[in-house]
């Protein structure tokens, strides 16, 4: 497709730099020097492959320590490790408090510790004005020496030499923000980064921490949890050999869970860590009277039992399995000391609140850490979290009869919180009606129409959300035929959502991730933590029914920094009352871009964002439920002329066209019969576009 752009467009495999947030004038100072001078290679790897994973190439001169099987591997490690367990505490790494609070800033991080002991909060009361106030500020944020390159985990936290090999040959060099901020917080020990003056005897028995972390989409939570979550379990099986699962990881859909599976699997590579994804009928523990040759039966039957050091899990699933352990009195998942919450403001929203707080709550270790990660996180599940924590170590220390440590709890922010991607060019069209949206959508698909200064064309492949299941059906069978057959017709264009069974949502994720679906039709279920690396964009065929919703589904394109990707809105009269925070999300990203010329991200005038309603309170919850009244079921029986304007004919462009040139023609020849003209019908009744 000829466009007449020279552009850079994310499935064109170019990225810039993974550190999203580098301050402009942090090119000049020392911070940013060093963090150059660290690099050991540039990320040349990243983004070669249009769809795939990053390089798999191997790193030379490790083969000499390359393990022959997975026992093997860990013997190995221990005698290294024990070599470099001596580097750790060195000093050679070791910068100044100041030097690391410039390196965070300029790269955006807060960090805060948001339960620093009481009984120092009522020692400093003592102290009178201007010391008690720079002491309340100083002891609440935290600077924690930054990791700015891959390389020094290992003689710095005495990472398995298998670990950083994995992370080498992944092709991962220099830490994202995210990576910079959390990876010392999660790998050090809490007494080398929590502020001193107020830490107590249980600060300082506390090996972990507990982490609430906000970060952009797309750049590298994922890798910020597992590279600790590994180290933790390599240095425990050191001193214990059986396999008992030691971390949980929480997801709110399938596909992502597989998706954490696999970046794990990679990453554990030879370190003899097992990840598994649990699926339906698959039970935790065996029935404690089984014989081992009765276990192995229940093995190889289809209700397989769990042996792995990580389970990654929707929370439906795992909630049932926890529960049928629990009915059959077997004591699941007790040695259970990390737990992940991947998108944990979706996981603690109503929609799975109780099955995540069940497991959380089931979990029974009295060392468990829990770390949340978003792009998202509201303030009420910030207190929902600190509420579970201090109701859980409050109720474990009773049942056990002594007090259970309070872990330091530490939130780390990176850039502004809750807003979306600003490196991808964000437009909001609008289309007056619903056959407007369908004309609009169209346009993207075949870009050559584009005309005038609209900005440069959205390439595929691109994800197309829509609000319900039904929508997303009916759309696709609308625009079944568009692709035309030379350029691989029907193949190109696919629909998925949660209706589909395992095997059709597996089997569509493939063909869009290998490049052979061009357009995607999906609802909200892939607007969270997948990642698609060359995504050229997103259009919201149906406004997103909440600001995080719309910071989510855009954040499928841009991601790791990647510039040209494009996030069109279309919306319609029926969508006016539920803009104003998104066109304010707009405006946002487009204030937050060093170089919106660069980006052409187009922002939002400024009149237009006067003049489009507030949300109240109700409106926005209202909204959040049901999304857009007459799109919903229930608006639909509602309101029978609005739901008729919002409807999408489900059948596809071309049969209806194919069908109203019969029609044309039958009426014709009886037109010419009775000499009289027929109706054209209700106007206002869209059926699809022709
Ligand atoms: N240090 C790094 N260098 C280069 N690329 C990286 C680095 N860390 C992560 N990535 C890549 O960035 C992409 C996004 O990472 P990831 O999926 O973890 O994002 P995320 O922050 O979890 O996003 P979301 O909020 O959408 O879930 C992945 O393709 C990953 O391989």
């Amino acid at each position: 497709m000829s466009n007449g752009y020279a552009r850079t467009t994310p499935s064109s495999g170019q990225t810039s730099q993974p550190q999203l947030f580098a301050a402009e004038n942090a090119q000049t100072s020392t911070a940013s020097r060093k963090r150059k001078r660290g690099q050991d290679k540039p990320d040349e790897d990243f983004g070669l492959d249009f769809f795939g994973g990053a390089s798999t190439k191997s790193s030379k001169g490790l083969k000499a320590i390359e393990p022959s099987n997975e026992e093997a591997s860990d013997d190995n490690d221990e005698e290294l490790d024990d070599d470099k367990s001596k580097l750790v505490t060195t000093s050679a790494n070791d910068m100044g408090s100041d030097e690391s609070k410039s390196i965070l800033k300029s790269h955006r991080l807060k960090i805060t510790w948001l339960n620093p002991p009481v009984a120092h909060k009522k020692d400093r009361k003592k102290d009178r004005g201007k010391k008690l106030k720079s002491v309340k500020a100083e002891k609440h944020s935290l600077y924690p020496q930054p990791v700015q390159s891959f390389s020094q985990m290992r003689d710095r936290f005495g990472i398995s030499s298998r670990l950083a090999a994995n992370i080498e040959d992944q092709g991962y060099s220099t830490p994202t923000e995210v990576q910079l901020g959390a990876l010392p917080l999660l790998l050090d020990a809490p007494d080398r980064f929590l502020s001193p003056d107020v830490q107590n005897e249980a600060t300082k028995l506390s090996s972990r921490i507990d982490l609430l972390t906000v970060a952009p989409t797309g750049s590298g939570k994922t890798l910020a949890f597992i590279i600790p979550l590994l180290h933790t379990i390599s240095q425990a099986r050191r001193k214990r050999k059986d396999r008992n699962t030691s971390a949980i990881i929480l997801a709110p859909t399938k596909e992502l869970a597989g998706q954490i599976v696999n970046e794990g699997r990679k990453l554990a590579r030879d370190t003899g860590i097992k990840i598994t994804q649990v699926r339906k009928g698959m039970k935790l523990v065996a029935p404690a009277n089984a014989s081992d040759d009765e276990d192995e039966e229940v093995r190889e039957s289809n209700e397989t039992v769990v042996k792995s050091d990580i389970l990654v899990s929707t929370p439906g699933i795992l909630a049932s399995a926890i529960q049928e352990a629990t009915e059959q009195g077997l004591a699941a998942l007790s040695a259970v000391e990390s737990m992940i919450l991947d998108e944990a403001d979706v996981l603690l929203d109503p929609l799975f609140r109780d099955q995540t707080l069940a497991i959380w709550n089931s979990l029974s270790h009295e060392d468990l850490r829990v770390s949340l990660w978003s792009a998202t996180m509201g303030s009420n599940i910030e207190e929902l979290a600190r509420s579970t924590l201090n109701a859980r170590r409050t109720r474990i220390s009773a049942e056990g009869g002594q007090a259970v440590i309070e872990a330091p709890l530490v939130r780390l922010v990176v850039g502004l919180k809750d807003s979306a991607v600003s490196n991808v060019q964000h437009r909001l069209v609008y289309a007056a009606t619903e056959n407007g949206k369908l004309m609009g959508l169209r346009q993207l698909l075949h870009p050559a129409s584009t005309s005038g200064d609209s900005g440069p064309p959205l390439l595929p492949p691109f994800l197309v959300f829509t609000q319900t299941i039904q929508r997303a059906i009916a759309l696709h069978s609308e625009l079944l035929y568009d692709i035309p057959a030379e350029a691989g017709g029907i193949s190109r264009i696919a629909v998925l959502h949660s209706d589909l069974s395992d095997t059709a949502r597996d089997s569509v994720m493939t063909r869009f991730l290998k490049g052979e679906i061009w357009v995607l039709i999906t609802t909200d279920l892939l607007s969270r933590g997948v990642d698609f690396r060359g995504v050229n964009g997103v259009v919201n065929y149906d406004i997103p029914t909440s600001s995080a919703a719309y910071v989510h589904r855009v954040g499928r394109t841009g991601r790791a920094g990647r510039e040209g990707g494009i996030a069109v809105t279309l919306y319609s009269k029926e969508d006016i009352p539920y803009l104003k925070p998104i066109a304010n999300l707009i405006s946002t990203a487009h204030k937050m871009n060093d170089d919106p010329a660069a980006a052409g991200t187009q922002g939002v005038e400024s009149w237009l964002l006067d003049a489009l309603p507030s949300l109240s309170k109700k409106a926005k919850q209202d909204l959040k439920r049901r999304g857009v009244e007459s799109r919903s079921s229930s608006g639909k029986q509602k309101d029978l002329k609005a739901a008729r304007r919002t409807r999408i004919s489900t059948k596809s462009g071309f049969l209806r066209k194919e069908e109203q040139k019969k029609k044309g023609a039958v009426r014709g020849s009886r037109n010419r019969k009775e000499a009289s003209f027929a109706d054209e019908g209700d106007e206002t009744d869209f059926g699809g576009f022709d």
